[in-house]
C-alpha cells in the first residue's frame, strides 16, 4: 500500500468511529478522526475517552503516543489527503420510523469538493439501501468512488468485534475502490464477502432484523414455558444445538434494546413498506418486543400484590446490556416507564452510570447501589445482567425490602442463593 492509501479519515467519533480510527492506527494506518463535537474532540486529542469500551482507551493513546493517531473538529482537514474516508455518523430513527441521514447528507455535502481525487468515500454507518448510490450523486464527482462497509461490532466488545470479525462486507460498483477498503482489513484474516453497494447495505438490516426477530422468538418461547410449566433454559440450551439456530441471542430477557436493533428494525420495515413488499415477520417481532416490556411490568405488578400505586419498586440496571452505560432504547427504562406510570415509586441503580446522564427521565429516582435500590421495596427488578448483582449479599437485600419477590428479567441470579435469603425469584420462562 502506498503512503496515501493508508492515510484515513474518520468522520464521527462516536462508538463506531472511534472503534474504528483507533484499530486502524493499531494495524499501522495514519487515521484522523473528526467529529462536530470539540468537548469530545478536546477530550480524545488528551487521550481521554469518553465511551465506555474495554482496550479502546489504551488503542486510542497508543495511537496518539505513536502520532498515528489524531483528532480535530475541522472534517474538511482530516480528509484531506486521505485514500479513504470512513463515514461513522448517526443514522438515528425519524418521526416516521425511517433512518434519518441528515448527518450524513450534511457531511458529504460539506466535504465533496475537498476530497482527494481517487479517495474511497466509505458509509460504515448503518444506511438504508440506495445510500450509497444517492451519495454518489450528492458528491458529483466521477473520481470519487462510494463504498459501503456496514459495521457489525457490538456495544461492550467494540474493539474484539472490531479486530475479530465472523465477516467484512464491502459493497461497491468500483472494484479498486473496494480492493483498497477490503485490503485495510487483510492484517484481521477475515472472510470478506464483496457485493454491490446495494446488497452491503442490506446485510447490515437484514442481520438486525434477524437478531431481533430470533429474540422475540425466544422470548414467545419462554412466555410458553411459563404457561406449560417447562424451563427455557434447558429448551433453549438442546434448540441451540441445532446448526440452523445456533447458540446465540437466545436469552429470554426484558426485550431487547439498545442503539441500534430498535431504530434499524423500524427503519427496514419502513424501506419494506415503501418498496410494495411489507414485512409481516419483523412488524410482529417489533411488536412482540413492546409486548414482552409490558409483560415485565404485569409480572412486578403481580409480585406488589396485583397492583402498583403507592409501591416502591427497586430496578437493578438501566442499560440497555451490561457492559455498556449505554441508556439508548434501554429496555428497562421502558419497564421503568411503565412502573411509574402505573403508580410506583421507581427507584434504580446501575454501576456504570452516575444518574446524571441525560434519558433516565423524571419517572425514575437514581441510587448508587443496590442495597439503596432494595431499600423499603415492595418487589426488586433485575433488568440489567451485570456480574456484580449475583455477587450481591442477598440476606441483606432480603431484610432491607418490604416484600420478598425479586423478578430476575435476565434469569441471572442464582434461584438457590435468593431461596436461602427467603427470596423468591421469578425469572422468565421458568
Ligand atoms: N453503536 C453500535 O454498536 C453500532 C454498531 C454498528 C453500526 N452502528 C451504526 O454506526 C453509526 C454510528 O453509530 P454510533 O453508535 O457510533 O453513533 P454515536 O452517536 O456513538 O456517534 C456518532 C458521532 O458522530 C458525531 N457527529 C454527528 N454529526 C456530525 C457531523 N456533522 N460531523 C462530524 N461528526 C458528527 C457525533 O458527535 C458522535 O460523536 C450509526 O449509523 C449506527 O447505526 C452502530
Ligand atoms: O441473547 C440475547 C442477546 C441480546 N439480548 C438483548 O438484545 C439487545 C441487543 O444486544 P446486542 O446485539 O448484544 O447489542 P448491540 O451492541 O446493540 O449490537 C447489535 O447492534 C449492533 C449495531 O448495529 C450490531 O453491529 C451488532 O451486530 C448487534 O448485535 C440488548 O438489549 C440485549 O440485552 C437479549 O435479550 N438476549
Amino acid at each position: 500500500m502506498t503512503g496515501r492509501e493508508s492515510r484515513i479519515a474518520v468522520v464521527g467519533t462516536g462508538y463506531v468511529g472511534l472503534t474504528t480510527g483507533a484499530c486502524l492506527a493499531a494495524l499501522g494506518h495514519h487515521v484522523t478522526c473528526s467529529d462536530v463535537d470539540r468537548c469530545k474532540i478536546g477530550l480524545l486529542s488528551r487521550g481521554e475517552v469518553p465511551l465506555r469500551e474495554p482496550d479502546l482507551p489504551r488503542l486510542v493513546r497508543r495511537g496518539l503516543a505513536r502520532g498515528r493517531l489524531r483528532f480535530t473538529v475541522d472534517t474538511r482537514d482530516a480528509v484531506d489527503g486521505a485514500g479513504v474516508v470512513f463515514l461513522c455518523l448517526p443514522t438515528p430513527m425519524a418521526s416516521g420510523g425511517e433512518a434519518d441521514l441528515a448527518a450524513v447528507r450534511e457531511v458529504v455535502a460539506d466535504v465533496r469538493a475537498s476530497l482527494p481525487g481517487g479517495c474511497a468515500l466509505v458509509t460504515k454507518s448503518t444506511v438504508p439501501v440506495g445510500t450509497a448510490a444517492r451519495l454518489k450523486e450528492l458528491v458529483g464527482r466521477p473520481d470519487v468512488a462510494l463504498v459501503s462497509n456496514p459495521e457489525f461490532l457490538r456495544e461492550g466488545s467494540a474493539v474484539r468485534d472490531f479486530l475479530h470479525p465472523d465477516r467484512v462486507v464491502v459493497g461497491s460498483a468500483d472494484r479498486a475502490a473496494a480492493d483498497r477498503v477490503a485490503a485495510l482489513y487483510a492484517p484481521l484474516h477475515a472472510p470478506v464477502v464483496r457485493t454491490d453497494a446495494a446488497s452491503a447495505e442490506l446485510v447490515k438490516y437484514a442481520a438486525n432484523a434477524f437478531l431481533a426477530a430470533k429474540l422475540s422468538y425466544v422470548n414467545a418461547v419462554a412466555e410458553l414455558c411459563e404457561a406449560e410449566g417447562a424451563d427455557i433454559g434447558a429448551v433453549t440450551a438442546a434448540l441451540g444445538r441445532d446448526p440452523g439456530v445456533g447458540r446465540s441471542f437466545l436469552r429470554p430477557g426484558p426485550g431487547w434494546g439498545g442503539s441500534c436493533l430498535p431504530k434499524d428494525t423500524r427503519a427496514l420495515l419502513r424501506a419494506a413498506e415503501a418498496a410494495g413488499t411489507g414485512f409481516p415477520v419483523l412488524r410482529a417481532a417489533i411488536e412482540a418486543n413492546r409486548r414482552q416490556q409490558r409483560r415485565v411490568v404485569d409480572r412486578v405488578a403481580e409480585a406488589c400484590g396485583g397492583a402498583l400505586r403507592g409501591h416502591r419498586v427497586g430496578l437493578l440496571g438501566l442499560a440497555f446490556k451490561a457492559g455498556t452505560d449505554d441508556l439508548r432504547d434501554s429496555p428497562a427504562l421502558a419497564v421503568a416507564a411503565g412502573l411509574a406510570a402505573r403508580g410506583a415509586d421507581v427507584v434504580a441503580c446501575d454501576p456504570a452510570l452516575r444518574g446524571d446522564e441525560r434519558g433516565i427521565g423524571e419517572s425514575v429516582a437514581f441510587v448508587d447501589d443496590a442495597y439503596r435500590a432494595a431499600k423499603g421495596a415492595r418487589a426488586l427488578v433485575l433488568l440489567t445482567e451485570w456480574p456484580q448483582f449475583r455477587e450481591l449479599d442477598w440476606c441483606r437485600v432480603a431484610e432491607l425490602l418490604e416484600g420478598a419477590v425479586v423478578v430476575d428479567t435476565r434469569n441471572h441470579l442464582d434461584p438457590d442463593v435468593l431461596r436461602r435469603a427467603g427470596l423468591v425469584r421469578r425469572g422468565i420462562g421458568c
